[in-house]
């Protein structure tokens, strides 16, 4: 790992304010359908995310994960989006809302709706926490956003750097330094 240093962005009581409005956003969309709720999270950036997130949804919901890999070396996405692991439930006539951490190409998102949409789902909603829109690669609408951020590369609360920080309860900037 290069020399770097790490300095708050979105301090931790951000965070959970922001998730209890993003549960309850979700819990008024999805209370009146009757089709069965599946929150997917994408492994592992969204994992953390996602555990704050459904205690915070006040209706049965279903848990899965899928795990998909786009990005090359620690820093750079490599474009190519492959499934590491699909989900365990059969999604055909449910309704999905994706969790994941950030978005910033719109590669991995936009992939993973298309397939769960191919795969039978009723509707796929997505839920970001943080949204880096300056670096579109694909056209992605995002239901639920909790923090657009500028382009700088950010660790914690899930979000990683070469696998570490994960658990860091903030969202962090990285800079590099020589
Ligand atoms: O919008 P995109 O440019 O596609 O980038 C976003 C994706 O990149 C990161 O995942 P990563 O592949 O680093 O895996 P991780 O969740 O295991 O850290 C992040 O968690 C998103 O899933
Ligand atoms: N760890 C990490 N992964 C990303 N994927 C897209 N943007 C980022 C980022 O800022 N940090």
């Amino acid at each position: 790992m290069k020399k770097h240093k790490i300095e708050v962005m979105i301090p931790r009581e951000d965070i959970k304010r922001k998730v209890r409005e993003l549960g309850e956003l979700i819990e008024k969309d999805i209370k009146d359908s009757d089709n069965e709720v599946i929150c997917v999270g994408l492994l592992k950036g969204s994992a953390i995310f996602m555990a704050d997130l459904v205690q915070r949804i006040d209706h049965p919901v279903k848990m899965d994960f899928m795990s998909v890999s786009s990005y090359g070396s620690s820093m750079e996405t490599s474009g190519v989006v492959k499934i590491i692991k699909d989900v365990d439930e059969d999604v055909e006539g449910k309704d999905i809302v994706i969790i994941e951490d950030i978005i910033d190409s719109g590669l991995t998102l936009n992939y993973v709706k298309k397939f769960l949409l191919s795969k039978g789902a009723a509707s796929v909603k997505i839920c970001t926490l943080l949204d880096k829109p300056y670096r579109r690669k694909a056209e992605v609408f995002v239901d639920y956003v909790g923090f657009e951020i500028p382009n700088e590369f950010v660790v914690g609360y899930g979000i990683d750097y070469a696998e570490f920080y994960r658990n860091l309860p903030y969202i962090g900037k990285v800079t590099l330094l020589d």
